[in-house]
């Protein structure tokens, strides 16, 4: 089934053309990569899902489709524990609250729920930020560099992380990285961008070999 389909969105900051004509589907299950160099227009695409900005074209829904997302920083209140911080978001998004508690044990904070936002660590953060993108269970989960500023193990540690939750719920998504190994990992599918459109996609499949050789054929100087 199709979740998503995006047809000829673009955008533009000024006179940046940020996004030119992207076209894509986004099915049921499956897990899209993003990759590209920074300023590609990867979190401008992601916010475009969601209605974040003022793209043109059109960006249809699948009807009741729920979107969690994680993109950039997410605000959380320093003085509010894990789980208060989870059952404010809960409530404005109307979701149950009966939820939070299963949720911080997926994502490793169960132990942590009474700890306060401020005494996290920049993993711990974003696992909280990967519960609150699940809150709802919702459809389609959208990450934008979900390992950003971690340590290696860190990466690891979300990387399984994500991996978990996909298997188990079998939740779309779209994963944008600069980290080749998570997105050769978890996604099915990858999405090459530059200069704000898609340059390439096939199947993660159809990937012989390197992907960081890859990366440079596609998206490489001179590519
Ligand atoms: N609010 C804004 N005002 C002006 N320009 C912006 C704004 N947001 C993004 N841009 C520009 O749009 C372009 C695409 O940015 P975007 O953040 O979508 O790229 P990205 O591929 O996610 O990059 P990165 O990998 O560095 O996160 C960049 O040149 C950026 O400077």
């Amino acid at each position: 089934m199709t979740l998503l389909d995006i047809r000829g969105v673009s955008m533009a900051h000024g006179r940046h053309q940020v996004l030119r004509d992207v076209d894509l589907r986004v099915e049921t299950g499956r897990v899209y990569g993003l990759l590209g160099p920074n300023g590609s227009g990867k979190t401008t695409l992601l916010k475009s899902v969601l209605g974040a900005n003022d793209h043109t074209g059109a960006v249809e829904h699948a009807r009741g489709l729920r979107i969690g997302r994680l993109i950039e920083y997410p605000a959380f209140y320093g003085s509010l524990s894990l789980r208060e911080n989870l059952e404010l978001h809960a409530r404005y998004l109307g979701t149950p609250l009966g939820e939070v508690p299963g949720l911080l044990e997926e994502v490793g904070l169960g132990g942590r729920a009474d700890l306060r936002f401020s005494r996290t660590s920049l993993g711990m953060r974003q696992r909280l930020g990967i519960a609150r993108a699940l809150l709802g269970e919702p459809g389609l989960v959208l990450l934008d560099e979900p390992t950003n500023g971690l340590d290696p193990l860190g990466i690891r540690d979300i990387r399984e992380l994500i991996r978990a939750v996909q298997s188990e719920r079998g939740t779309s998504m779209i994963v944008s990285s600069h980290n080749l190994t998570e997105i050769a990992s978890l996604a099915d599918h990858l999405l090459f961008m530059r200069e704000g459109r898609i340059v390439r996609r096939m199947d993660a499949s159809e990937v012989r070999g390197d992907l960081e050789e890859l990366y440079a054929a596609i998206l490489g100087e001179g590519a």
